[in-house]
C-alpha cells in the first residue's frame, strides 16, 4: 500500500498520505494511484492537471466550485510553501451542509486533499511563493464555475491570517442566501 486514505469529518472530502521510501540517494513516494484511490474517485479519472502560484502569505483564492454536469473532483497537494487549504460543504441534504474543514498542507509533506463534487474549495497561502498543483476529473468550464465569499457569514471560516489579495471575481461572490440549502449534483 502506497496511500493512506483519512477522513476529514465532511463525507467524500480526505486527506490522503503516501508512503515515502528512502534510500541512499532520496526519495521516492507514489502521489496519485486510481487503484488505490478507487474508492473515493468513484469512476472518475483524471482529465486536467493546474498549477497556480500565490506570492504574498494571506493571499485567499476561493471558495470555487462547478456547477454540474461539470462538477469534479479535485486532488489538491502543495508543492511549494504552506497553505490553509479548506474544503466547504454545498450539497443538498449533506449531514455536513455548510460545515467546512481545513488541512494545513505543505511542500515535502507528501499529503494531499480530495475536495469531492458539491463541495467548494479554496486556501490561504501561509508562506511566500506556495504553489498547489491540482488534479481534476473534469475539465474548467468558465459557465458553470460557482464561488462562496470567503467571509460569508453562513460558512464562517476561520483563516489564520487576515485575509488578503483576493481576484476581482473572488470579491464579487454574492453572500449566500438566508434559504439557501445546497446544490445538487
Ligand atoms: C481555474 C482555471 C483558470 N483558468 C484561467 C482563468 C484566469 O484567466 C486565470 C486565473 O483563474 P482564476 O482566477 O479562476 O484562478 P484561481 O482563483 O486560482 O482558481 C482556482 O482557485 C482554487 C481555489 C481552486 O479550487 C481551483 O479549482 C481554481 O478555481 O486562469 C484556466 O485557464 N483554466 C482553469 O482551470
Amino acid at each position: 500500500m502506497n496511500l493512506r486514505i483519512e477522513e476529514t469529518g465532511i463525507a467524500g472530502a480526505v486527506v490522503v498520505s503516501s508512503l515515502r521510501r528512502g534510500d541512499a540517494r532520496g526519495g521516492f513516494a507514489r502521489w496519485f494511484c486510481e487503484d488505490e484511490l478507487a474508492s473515493v474517485l468513484e469512476g472518475s479519472h483524471i482529465v486536467q492537471i493546474n498549477n497556480s502560484v500565490t506570492a504574498e502569505p494571506g493571499s485567499v483564492r476561493g471558495m470555487h466550485f462547478q456547477y454540474a454536469p461539470h462538477a469534479e473532483k479535485k486532488l489538491i497537494r502543495c508543492i511549494a510553501g504552506r497553505v490553509f487549504d479548506v474544503v466547504l460543504d454545498l450539497r443538498c441534504g449533506s449531514p455536513t451542509f455548510l460545515q467546512w474543514r481545513a488541512v494545513e498542507l505543505a511542500a515535502g509533506d507528501d499529503r494531499a486533499i480530495l475536495i469531492p463534487e458539491g463541495c467548494a474549495h479554496g486556501f490561504q497561502a501561509l508562506s511566500a511563493d506556495a504553489s498547489l498543483l491540482y488534479l481534476h476529473t473534469a475539465a474548467y468550464a468558465p459557465a458553470a464555475e460557482g464561488g462562496v465569499r470567503h467571509d460569508d457569514p453562513r460558512a464562517a471560516i476561520a483563516w489564520p491570517l487576515p485575509p488578503k489579495n483576493l481576484s476581482p471575481r473572488d470579491l464579487q461572490h454574492a453572500l449566500l442566501a438566508s434559504d439557501f440549502d445546497g446544490i445538487s449534483l
